[in-house]
């Protein structure tokens, strides 16, 4: 593709960085500081889903949050269709909301019990003091065809629904302003199996329909294989590896990426890949180590792992790895 007819972002972040200060034990101390996210930087084009991947704690959820300006970034910028949200006011940002959504992780609690469902999916509408009552009300049944719920639901309590129904009523309510880009934070992650697969489709139809860029959050491979164009990896607050969903699995480079692979073990093409069996837990983002992050759990780690903290470097077209090792090409388990 040339240049000029290159898509442009519809999303960017450049080197965001999340700290959390912690409360000090007393005033004398420094308080910890929780490096949750540290120098993201990635584009999404319009229409497209870039699935985030790790375990729990690596920072997942603190990126798309600070992202939709949930929590505040340290450092870095945000761009949304070229609009940097750093340099907006409160005002500029109001529209800007409409354009931008979040679907949670926990459809349970996510929806207010003493509202009905009609009602949570008016609310964006009413806040944003969008259309008169009975426009609204069009809108709301119209979305609640969208996402597969009955006009004669619309009456029930958050209680009286199913898990699934339940993130049906969280994605109507997140369409209610028409949005271009949606932070998807886990959204079948507390859903069983038989029904992940009816949102996963649902999700997709969508996209499909409505043109809608997604950011994809989850810990589960299988999810991402389904649902992403793109991937990027996160380890302790960085991202380790970026490709397209095909380059990935066909061609896992980093240690990481591999030992969460080979908990899949098959890759998209049928091939069994090579096991890395993933020792201990996720360091402490207060004292995270020095050098490459990955080197207290990999098996590969060298002196230089421990002295230099490897930078994100494109290894082959478009896919990114921040390693000081070409561990697909030349190691061994
Ligand atoms: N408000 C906060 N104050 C202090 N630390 C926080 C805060 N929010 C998140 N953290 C810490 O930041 C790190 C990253 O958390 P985050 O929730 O972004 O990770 P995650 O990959 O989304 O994990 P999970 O899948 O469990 O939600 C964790 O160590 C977490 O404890």
């Amino acid at each position: 593709m040339s240049e000029q007819s290159a898509p442009k972002p519809l999303i960017r972040i450049e080197d965001l960085s999340v700290h959390f200060k912690l409360k000090r034990d007393n005033w004398f101390a420094e308080p910890d500081v929780v490096h949750a996210v540290d120098g993201v930087s990635f584009d999404i084009q319009s229409g497209q889903t870039l699935g985030l991947v790790g375990e729990s704690g690596c920072g997942k959820t603190t990126t798309g949050r600070a992202l939709l300006g949930l929590v505040k970034s340290t450092t870095g910028h945000v761009l949304f269709d070229d609009t940097d949200l750093s340099t907006v006011s409160g005002e500029e940002m109001f529209p800007l909301r409409q354009r931008m959504q979040i679907i949670f992780q926990d459809p349970y609690s996510a929806l207010n019990p003493r509202q009905t469902a009609g009602d949570i999916v008016m609310d964006p509408l009413v806040v944003h003091n969008v259309g008169t009552p009975s426009a609204r009300k069009e809108r709301v049944e119209e979305l609640f065809a969208l996402v597969g719920l009955r006009k004669n639901q619309l009456s029930l309590y958050p209680h009286q629904f199913s898990g699934g129904q339940r993130q049906r009523i969280c994605i109507a309510r997140a369409l209610a302003l028409n949005p271009q880009f949606i932070v998807c934070d886990e959204p079948v992650s507390a859903l069983d199996v038989a029904i992940q697969a009816q949102i996963l489709n649902l999700l997709c139809k969508l996209q499909d329909e409505l043109n809608l860029t997604y950011l994809f959050i989850s810990h589960d491979l299988a999810v991402v294989q389904h649902m992403c164009d793109e991937i990027a990896v996160m380890y302790l607050g960085v991202i380790v590896e970026r490709a397209d969903r095909k380059s990935l699995f066909e061609n896992p480079r980093h240690p990481y990426t591999r030992a969460l692979l080979s908990a899949v073990l098959t890759s998209v093409s049928g091939e069994k890949i090579e096991r890395i069996r993933l020792e201990g837990d996720i360091p402490n983002p207060i004292n995270k180590p020095s050098g490459c992050r990955f080197r207290t759990r990999c098996p590969f780690a060298q002196q230089v792992c421990s002295e230099v903290e490897p930078v994100l470097e494109e290894k082959s077209p478009n896919h990114w790895e921040a390693c000081h090792f070409h561990t697909s090409l030349d190691v061994t388990a």
